[in-house]
């Protein structure tokens, strides 16, 4: 979104006018965005990737704690990498069948990038700790966007792994950290994919003095 900043004569005074520009081309984009692991090279990296990362941190941060940590596995470490993360599934979930490990490995091994989503949380201060955590989802959100505009693409994923220690302190992430799931992060296969999304009338009301209520939650 873009802001426009107008000076008008307003009575002899100087009036400022906010005036809000929504190009139309850049909500459609916004519109047309997907999660998919169907992901080919390449991913962000370099100067594209902190461009993209540093969108996550425009996300509304109340008492600008900064809750966000990102860190970045790619290239030669993601095979180390997926064996990690295949032996936190194991510790947390010894029953986990060996297929599931299998697919969980080769999902890690072979994506492009995987972006683990740390939250540095803060429990003292005054700010509730669910809103620090919307602060970091909201990033993720930041983020997913950011990929799509610049033809990338993304999924959030998570699992009891991500409370493992070995696996956390692998990624810098240990108290006063916590793992809030992977991105993981590639060039879309299929970059036409746009699944249906449901209409938003049922999803929004406008208040009118009465008790609000939303078609989507009628039986
Ligand atoms: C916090 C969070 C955790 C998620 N964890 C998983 C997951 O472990 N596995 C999965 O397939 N999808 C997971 N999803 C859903 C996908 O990221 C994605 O949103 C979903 O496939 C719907 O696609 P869409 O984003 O295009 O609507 C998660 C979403 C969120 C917000």
């Amino acid at each position: 979104m873009q802001f426009m900043h107008a000076i008008f004569p307003l009575g002899g005074m100087l009036g400022a006018i906010h005036i809000s520009i929504m190009s139309k081309s850049v909500l459609d984009t916004l519109l047309s965005r997907a999660s998919t692991d169907q992901l080919v090279e390449p991913a962000p990296s370099g100067i594209e990737l902190e461009r993209i990362l540093s969108a996550g941190l425009r996300a509304p941060d109340h008492g600008r704690l900064r809750p966000w940590r990102y860190t970045v596995i790619a290239g030669e470490y993601r095979t180390a990498f997926a064996d990690q993360v295949c032996d936190a599934v194991i510790r947390q979930a010894p029953d986990t069948p060996d297929f599931k490990l299998k697919k969980r490995r080769e999902k890690f091994r072979t994506i492009p990038a995987i972006i683990a989503l740390g939250f540095h949380v803060q429990p003292e201060g005054k700010i509730p700790v669910s809103e620090q955590e919307a602060a970091v989802a909201a990033g993720a959100m930041n983020v997913l966007n950011a990929l799509h505009f610049e033809g990338f693409s993304g999924v959030w994923v998570t699992g009891a792994f991500q409370k493992d220690q070995q696996l956390l302190e692998s990624l810098g992430l240990t108290t006063p950290h916590r793992l809030e799931g992977f991105l993981l992060v590639g060039t879309p296969s299929n970059p036409e994919l746009s699944k249906p999304r449901p209409d938003i009338k049922p999803y929004m009301a406008i208040w009118n003095g009465k008790n609000a209520s939303f078609a989507a939650d009628e039986d």
